[in-house]
């Protein structure tokens, strides 16, 4: 099927959702396969699907869970439920003990073990607990005043020292998320930092520069958190789906609550559109389906998301743990192994440094990969300056989409190789590898500018596009069984390492850990 031949030849491709210009024109989609792909949503109950989501249903049925993220960015607006009980009242107040911590940190009222205010904002936390702060911390300038916020996510000491040798223990805070405060990685570093600040002001001090988030108080309170200094978020809330929970909390502190607020109402504003929106221009639902399409009709198993804003860069690797982590498996709900790929692998980097990089494989490469292009229309700075390089930026999103969908046929190429004189048998072999097939699908977002609100809509949006993917595929995206076998060989293979008399049982493993115990000598 050929690529539409112009964006007004299709106008049910393109919606304003949340704020956010969604245009679908340049994927490939008739009336036809619209239908088509319409009525597999029915088939797999969408419609009922999404009921339950949204009503606050076990729908992670592994887990014995509701998903119910869209209550903590709703619960202004309704009183959500799950599983029957109100959860915004909880959800309201834990919003406000945030604002209030918020406040306090940025009125000095809230100050370090010697009485001086906080600087630094340390957020120790993996995963869901780390990318999602980090990710709106990097789109969005800090508010006037807010601490220096940075994260402490990996077990390697060379991010301890990058992150934790510059600052200061007197003027830092520490906040440990993690919603089952078991994270090897988040324990680990959570220890390292705690002896810092005891080496530097004593074990009183714990209580002044110390938070905790997580859903597990028990295991806080092991830590030696008390519940005062606990933020809560709920067993309904997902990792990869809790930055709009006190998981959030150092975005908080960095954008300041009222800021933070507008983030959850942007997300808000995506789900009254996913909820509410006629199937057929419903963003979320036409893109999911558009996503199962390619790898299930087409057979393409990748995606690449490119912003072209530097202030997004960290959003692809954010997307890859929600799209992947959710989507990335085998079996389905009801046990049944699945043939084929079922989410894509998603790639991403930033425009226009990511068409120095992989986009001659978008280009050219033998299998397409379907695009999502983001922008928006207006820079964040107002100089000359900014708004010309934002026009480059942007001429740049906009030329690469239209390349990747009209290409370069063979004769334009043989024609113009011919007027520079170029001789027939060049010109043979070198048709093929200067031409460019074309009708390569890609999605535009764009924005006016990347604003809270709007950055909340773009996140929801991708959340929910997944819910749909993975119901297309019968599978439960809430849950992430598949990380689990890993953690389990690393907590033993850390004793093979530290034990020579331990074996591995692999003999691969055990191998290269004698190799590395061989290599091991202390630091000249
Ligand atoms: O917040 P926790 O419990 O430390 O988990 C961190 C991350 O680890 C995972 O469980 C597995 O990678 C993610 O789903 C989660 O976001």
């Amino acid at each position: 099927m050929a690529l539409p031949g112009g964006a007004d030849a299709r106008p049910n491709c393109r919606v304003e959702a949340a704020g956010l210009r969604i245009d679908w024109s340049r994927q490939f989609l008739d009336e036809h396969s619209r239908g088509v792909l319409l009525s597999l949503a029915a088939e797999a109950g969408f419609h009922e699907a999404r009921r339950k989501l949204f009503n606050g249903e076990r729908v992670n049925e592994s887990e014995q869970r509701a998903a119910m993220h869209m209550a903590l960015r709703g619960a202004g607006e309704r009183d959500w439920q799950v599983e029957g009980e109100v959860v915004s009242t909880q959800v309201r107040a834990e919003l406000e003990r945030i604002e209030n911590f918020v406040a306090a940190l940025r009125d000095d009222d809230r100050l370090g073990a010697t009485g001086k205010p906080f600087r630094n904002v340390v957020n120790i936390g993996i995963g869901g607990s780390h990318l999602g702060p980090e990710v709106v911390t990097q789109a969005l300038p800090a508010a006037e005043g807010a601490p220096r916020v940075h994260f402490l996510s990996n077990v390697d000491p060379a991010q301890y020292h990058r992150v934790m040798d510059e600052l200061d223990p007197e003027t830092t805070l520490l906040v440990v998320v993690s919603k089952t405060f078991t994270s090897r990685e988040t324990m680990v570093n959570a220890r390292r930092a705690r002896e810092w600040l005891v080496a530097a002001l004593g074990e009183n001090a714990v209580a002044d520069h110390f938070v905790a988030v997580s859903a597990n108080v028990r295991r806080v309170n092991e830590f030696g958190i008390d519940e005062t200094r606990l933020f809560r978020f709920w067993d309904w809330v997902g990792g990869r789906f809790s930055v709009w929970s006190a998981a959030g909390l150092a975005a908080a502190i960095h954008l300041g609550m009222p800021r933070f607020r507008e983030m959850l109402a942007g997300a808000a504003a995506m789900d009254r559109h996913f909820l509410e929106a006629e199937d057929a221009v419903n963003a979320p639902l036409m893109l999911g389906l558009l996503d199962v399409q390619s790898i299930r009709a087409f057979g393409w198993s990748a995606w690449a998301v490119v912003p072209y804003s530097d202030r997004l860069r960290l959003l692809p690797a954010y997307l890859q743990q929600l799209v992947m982590e959710s989507n990335g498996k085998g079996a389905n709900q009801r046990g049944q192994m699945i043939e084929g790929q079922t989410g894509p692998v998603l790639l991403g980097g930033t425009g226009t440094d990511a068409q120095h990089a992989f986009f001659q494989m978008l280009h050219q490469g033998p299998l397409p990969v379907p695009v999502d292009f983001i922008a928006s229309a207006c820079p964040q700075g107002e100089s000359t300056a900014d708004w010309e390089g934002h026009r480059i930026l942007l001429s740049n999103c906009l030329a690469q989409a239209e390349a990747l969908a009209t290409g370069k046929s063979p004769e334009q190429v043989e024609a113009e190789l011919r007027q520079q004189g170029m001789d027939t048998d060049t010109i043979r072999r070198l048709v093929p590898q200067k031409s460019f097939k074309g009708n390569r699908p890609s999605t535009l977002v764009l924005m006016d500018r990347l604003s809270p609100v709007r950055l909340g809509a773009l996140i929801a949006l991708y959340e929910h596009r997944v819910f749909v993917q993975a119901l297309l595929f019968g599978i439960n995206p809430f849950d992430q069984m598949g990380v689990e076998l890993g953690k389990t060989l690393a907590g033993r293979m850390e004793s093979v390492l530290a034990d020579a008399d331990a074996l591995a049982e692999d003999p691969i493993a055990e191998a290269a850990a004698q190799w590395i115990r061989s290599h091991w000598e202390p630091p000249s």
